[in-house]
């Protein structure tokens, strides 16, 4: 497996400056709650410079990879095109990079969506991506404030903030994010309906 350092150069080397800026802050946002929250804070920071190291390759490419490695495309062809790029740079964290470790490829794989069954790690990575410190959406700070004081409190309120700016733009909401919120909601607050 890679070292931190190394994934770092990866994310560097395949990222424009301003995405690269933004996983870098991804990265000390993934730290801080893996320390926080007693997971391994490599484990995050590797998660963190690999989430979106496919995010700038082109479509065709995505395709390709995907239609490649059926196995680990985690039904992506059936999903929204702007989900794939996790689902791709999880199978060149493992392909390429030599990551077996299952922790930090799911991170990797639903950072843009959560799933069923969320690690720790699952909801560090995706709320890291979605509070990191140069976000500049209204609710960003108080975002990451929460996250930061409850990750599964805070969680539930970025799958839930994610799925009305979808839902409010017209847009297709992945199913993995609505089974991923209902299901958090009901663990964490118990039978309290769910809004959406
Ligand atoms: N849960 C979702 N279901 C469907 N589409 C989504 C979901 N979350 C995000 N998207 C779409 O995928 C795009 C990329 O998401 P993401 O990778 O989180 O963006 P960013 O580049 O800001 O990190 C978003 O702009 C949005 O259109």
């Amino acid at each position: 497996m890679i070292s931190v350092q190394e994934a770092k150069r990866l994310a560097k080397k395949n990222l424009s400056e301003k995405r690269y800026e933004h996983t870098s802050n991804v990265k000390k946002l993934a730290v801080e709650l893996a320390r926080r929250n007693g997971v391994d804070e490599d484990k995050a920071a590797l998660a963190a410079y690999l989430h979106d190291i496919a995010k700038e390759l082109p479509k065709d490419r995505l395709l390709q990879i995907l239609r490649e490695n059926d196995i680990m495309s985690d039904n992506a062809l059936q999903r929204a095109p702007a989900v794939w790029h996790g689902i791709v740079a999880a199978i060149l964290a493992k392909t390429e990079y030599g990551i077996e470790d299952e922790e930090i490829l799911s991170a990797i794989r639903c950072h843009t969506t959560g799933k069923l069954n969320m690690s720790k790690l699952d909801k560090i990575i995706y709320m890291a991506d979605m509070a990191s410190y140069e976000r500049n959406y209204p609710e960003a700070a108080s975002l990451r404030a929460h996250v930061l004081e409850n990750l599964d409190r805070g969680t539930i309120e970025g799958l839930g903030m994610s799925i009305a700016w979808l839902k409010a733009g017209g847009k297709n909401v992945d199913e993995y994010s609505l089974a991923a919120y209902a299901q958090q909601r009901q663990q964490y607050y118990g039978g309290a309906g769910v809004s959406f």
